[in-house]
């Protein structure tokens, strides 16, 4: 699954070497990263060139703190690479007046030209990047409160609850859907009951990643556990 997501990524960057890549974090897209890290060494595909947009950041951590996302993609990517850190961009998490970041980040990814291909994970409820149910579809970088589900589903990673932080910066719907190309990876048995429910089709709130049904290009790549519950019929089409 990480080798075809790779596969994906380093065409993208050899037909342009000046894409932007919105980049994702959670552990499904760990082998993702490692795979590019050994295409880098073998290859020497070069991310001279790449600028990248994460999607989303906790409110309050530093960047060194190990649960933050600047730490995770640095670690699992940028340290990794030749990309220049400073085409590299992140919510600031730690900013004084968090209002104006997200309207920050929202014109800084306009500025260079948005993204021409969007890593995207999913959360057990249909969430992407910190999208909860019931966040609008015409939503841009903003402010969340973090929902239980989620900071239990994150707390494996604090060794406690209560350390899991309260609020996120998050690339809104909109903002998300504005990339040309989206990848979703989608992995395990916890999450077969989602992906049963967007291949239905229906486009709601209620679950946030269903919006990629109306994207015109969209590749989702999936492992047999997470397409466990899709049915027949279905499998015949997609898989
Ligand atoms: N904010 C992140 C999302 O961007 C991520 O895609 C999702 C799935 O994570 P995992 O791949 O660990 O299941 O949950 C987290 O809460």
């Amino acid at each position: 699954m990480s080798r075809k997501a790779a596969d994906i990524i380093n065409d993208q960057v050899k037909k342009k070497p000046n894409s932007v890549l919105g980049l994702a974090t959670g552990g499904t897209m760990m082998g993702a990263y490692a795979a590019l890290v050994d295409d880098y060494k073998q290859n020497g595909t070069s991310y001279q060139q790449i600028k990248t947009v994460n999607l989303d950041e906790y409110i309050g951590l530093e960047p060194e703190h190990p649960n933050s996302y600047h730490y995770y993609i640095n670690g699992h990517f940028f340290n990794r690479v030749d990309i220049p850190k400073d085409q590299t961009y992140l919510p600031n998490g730690l900013a004084k007046d968090i209002e104006a970041e997200c309207q920050h980040y929202e014109s800084l990814i306009e500025q260079i030209g948005g993204m021409d291909l969007q890593l995207l994970g999913i959360g057990q409820n249909g969430h992407i990047g910190f999208n909860e149910p019931g966040t609008s579809f015409e939503s841009t970088t903003h402010i969340v409160e973090l929902a239980s589900l989620m900071r239990q589903a994150n707390s494996c990673f604090f060794n406690r609850l209560e350390k899991v932080p309260t609020h996120a910066i998050t690339m809104g719907i909109a903002t998300i859907m504005k990339s040309k190309k989206i990848l979703l990876l989608v992995s395990g048995k916890k999450k077969a009951h989602i992906i049963a429910q967007l291949f239905t089709g229906k486009v709601t709130t209620q679950i946030p990643a269903s919006i990629l049904n109306t994207h015109p290009n969209v590749i989702v790549i999936a492992d047999q556990e997470a397409l466990s519950l899709l049915s027949p019929e279905k499998r015949k089409v997609y898989v």
